[in-house]
């Protein structure tokens, strides 16, 4: 057995790389950059970058939009960075916290022609590392011995774009009686994917029958609602509503989907909830932070759910995407069944601005 990394290890090793600061060598065809998160970034990593060439700053389509710069490769813009600006302005650039009290950062010249994968790929692996969606990237040359020299790791386009735009597989590590609130008759299991990103866990409540639609909810992780009791939305009543819902019909299975603040990453998620404290709604402030309005990855449910047996659900959900995703992946909602908790004064335009911008359901 080769001891090498394969391509999956390669980029979970990128994604800690991308986190600690240091840069990765993409590589697509000939082509070749040096590629660093702009949320990681500093004044040395910036000056050893420079050193090697013009640096341009990849930012997502959305994140152009609120930024006024042009995009010529649909979802990517790469912009380029003058000379005279440094870190500062760079990661301006990417955080929009002082957007408002430094509205023009402008004018910005993007980059058109050529090819825009590296700058895709470049977004694709900070987002997969939680990190604020942009990356400044230098082109480099003789990727393989210069990544070689430098220690560095080096992911190619071609052989990672189909892993990025797969859901891991996942299995079952291990499992537990948990006598719960809701229920005495629990078991929790923990579900672990083979890319190294974070585990997902299953609640089964009692012995629920696999040939018949089960009574199931894919609940997404919400630190602030469901540890913290946040009123700002109502996860943490409908955390507890599916469970105790499930105690009372005596089966159920709850998935518990590390995907915080819809797939940006608990940081993130406080990035947008300071610019929800600027007056813009739960999609605009995802959007000025360069994310869609969703980043979940609701297959993995539909896999967990396989794994443990179940093809039919009675889906717990206000949210039609969730129904979609779930037929289409291979499990048939047989029933939605409405989950209406926990609306308070506080989340009444969250919830709101959800049945309006993202289709949920009254
Ligand atoms: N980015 C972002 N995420 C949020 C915000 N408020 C809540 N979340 C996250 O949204 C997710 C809530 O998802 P779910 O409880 O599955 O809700 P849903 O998609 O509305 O669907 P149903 O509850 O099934 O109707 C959790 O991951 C929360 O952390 C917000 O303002 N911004
Ligand atoms: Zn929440």
């Amino acid at each position: 057995m080769s001891l090498m990394p394969t391509m999956i290890e390669l980029l979970a090793r990128a994604r800690v790389d991308l986190r600690m600061g240091l840069p990765v060598v993409l590589t697509c065809g000939d082509d070749a950059a040096l590629a660093i998160a702009v949320e990681t970034l500093t004044n040395a990593r910036l000056d050893a970058m420079r050193a090697l060439g013009d640096l341009s700053l990849a930012v997502t389509a959305r994140r152009a939009e609120t930024l006024k710069a042009r995009v010529y490769d649909e979802d990517v813009a790469r912009v380029t960075v003058p000379e005279s600006e440094g870190l500062d302005w760079i990661q301006a650039l990417a955080d929009p916290a002082d957007d408002l009290n430094t509205p023009m950062k402008g004018p910005l010249a993007s980059q058109r022609g050529g090819s825009a994968d590296l700058h895709r790929l470049a977004i694709a692996l900070v987002k997969s590392a939680r990190l604020l969606p942009a990356a400044a990237l230098v082109p480099v040359r003789g990727a393989a011995a210069f990544a070689a020299d430098h220690g560095l790791t080096v992911i190619s386009r071609t052989a990672a774009a189909p892993l990025l735009s797969e859901s891991s597989p996942l299995h079952p590590v291990a499992a537990a009686r948990l006598p719960m609130d809701a229920a005495e008759a629990g078991r929790l299991h923990i579900f672990r994917p083979e890319d190294g990103a974070e585990e997902h866990y299953a609640v089964e409540i009692g012995r629920p029958d696999r040939s018949r639609p089960v009574l199931a909810r894919l609940h997404s992780a919400c630190f602030t609602g469901d540890v913290l009791g946040s009123l700002k939305c109502d996860c943490g009543p409908q955390l507890r509503g599916a469970l105790a819902q499930m105690g009372e019909e005596g089966a159920g299975v709850l998935l518990y989907l590390n995907q915080e603040g819809r797939g940006i990453g608990l940081a993130n998620k406080m990035r947008a909830y300071s610019l929800q404290d600027q007056g813009f709604d739960t999609v605009e402030a995802n959007h000025r932070l360069g994310f869609e309005d969703d980043e979940r990855d609701f297959r993995l449910g539909a896999a967990i759910l396989k794994k443990m047996g179940f093809s039919q659900v009675r889906l717990l959900t206000n949210n039609p995407n969730k129904i979609a995703m779930m037929e289409k992946t291979g499990v048939h909602v047989a029933e939605r069944v409405a989950l209406k908790v926990g609306e308070n004064a506080h989340n009444q335009h969250y919830l709101a601005t959800k049945a309006r911008k993202s289709g949920h359901m009254l």
